[in-house]
């Protein structure tokens, strides 16, 4: 309990610090300000995940997430390209540039561990927060917010941030009628799954979070068609914080803001690692002053 209750007031106090710079803005602009909300939103995830996760530590935690990430994409930009053994050895711009990020990250990890060994007091913490803690969006409220849930769930059955995941055969199998031989890689196309009418019924284009209605399990006509998080034994562990967050951020900018998609938006969805917006997500804001 104390630790979900740490959880939602971390994620409630980085919000509220984030939209402080957005009222300023709204503000400034004299009642509406342009924000473009898909760089926030990738900096609120950062910040939230260093202070969960790092603590005391989360300026470093954040370098480090912002390191990994970046690594990510520097990584991913080569796998299409024609790879030569020898060309990960050269001293590249790139690979300068992951050799040095891949000697910060594990320098910067080497060093919060070491210092949380030393002090080992996270229990005070927790009970401080537990005690302070009724000034945020707790996870009992949350749970009540149905709506919420359901508009989550059908973002996320329509633009999966994973589109697809991959699984080796441990054994040869069948599915589907096709042998799979021991060894194979399969991907699983989550993304034309979510999508596919033979499974969501006709609308399955359309956005319709109602069909969430009665639970995940009984949205589809298959009870594991929803694969945003994968499922089974090596589905994400991190998605009941992923939900959370969302919601206490959702709650948060619903009490403070009203708000509407800029005429600027283009609609291109990009998959490198995850999905995200190719231009961006410019939204116009305007203070609700509560
Ligand atoms: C909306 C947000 C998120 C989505 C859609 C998502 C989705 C997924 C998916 C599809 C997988 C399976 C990957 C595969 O099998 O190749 C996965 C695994 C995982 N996720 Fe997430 N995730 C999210 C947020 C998070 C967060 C916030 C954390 C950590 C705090 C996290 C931690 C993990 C971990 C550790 C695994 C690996 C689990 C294993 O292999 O046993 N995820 N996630």
């Amino acid at each position: 309990w104390y630790e979900r209750q740490m959880m939602t007031a971390t994620m409630s106090d980085c919000a509220r610090s984030i939209m402080s710079e957005w009222k300023a803005k709204v503000d400034d602009g004299g009642g509406a300000a342009e924000i473009e909300l898909g760089g926030q939103f990738e900096e609120l995830t950062a910040d939230v995940i260093s202070h969960t996760a790092f603590g005391a530590s989360y300026r470093e935690g954040k370098r480090v997430f912002l390191a990994q990430r970046e690594l990510l994409f520097l990584a991913f930009s080569t796998v299409y390209n024609v790879q030569i053994r020898a060309f990960r050895y050269l001293p590249t711009q790139k690979n300068l540039k992951i050799w040095r990020l891949d000697k910060e990250v594990r320098g910067m990890l080497t060093d919060i561990i070491k210092s949380r060994l030393a002090t080992k007091d996270q229990k005070l913490r927790a009970e401080v927060v537990g005690e302070c803690g009724n000034e945020v969006p707790t996870g009992d409220v949350l749970n009540k917010l149905k709506l919420v849930n359901m508009f989550l769930l059908e973002t996320l059955r329509l633009y999966s941030p994973l589109s697809t995941i991959q699984r080796k055969a441990g054994s040869d199998l069948e599915v589907g009628g096709i042998t799979v031989p021991k060894g194979t890689v399969l991907t699983i196309p989550i993304a034309t799954i979510h999508r596919d009418k033979e499974v969501w019924g006709e609308d399955a284009h359309e956005f319709n979070p109602l069909r969430f209605e009665n639970g995940v399990m009984r949205a589809a006509k298959h009870p594991n068609a929803f694969l945003s998080f994968s499922g089974g034994p090596r589905s994400c562990i991190g998605q009941n914080f992923a939900m959370i967050e969302a919601k206490v951020v959702i709650v948060m900018i619903l009490q403070r803001f009203s708000f509407f998609l800029s005429p600027k938006y283009v609609h291109v969805p990009m998959d490198v690692i995850t999905l995200r917006p190719k231009f961006g997500l410019p939204m116009v804001l305007k203070s609700l002053d509560m």
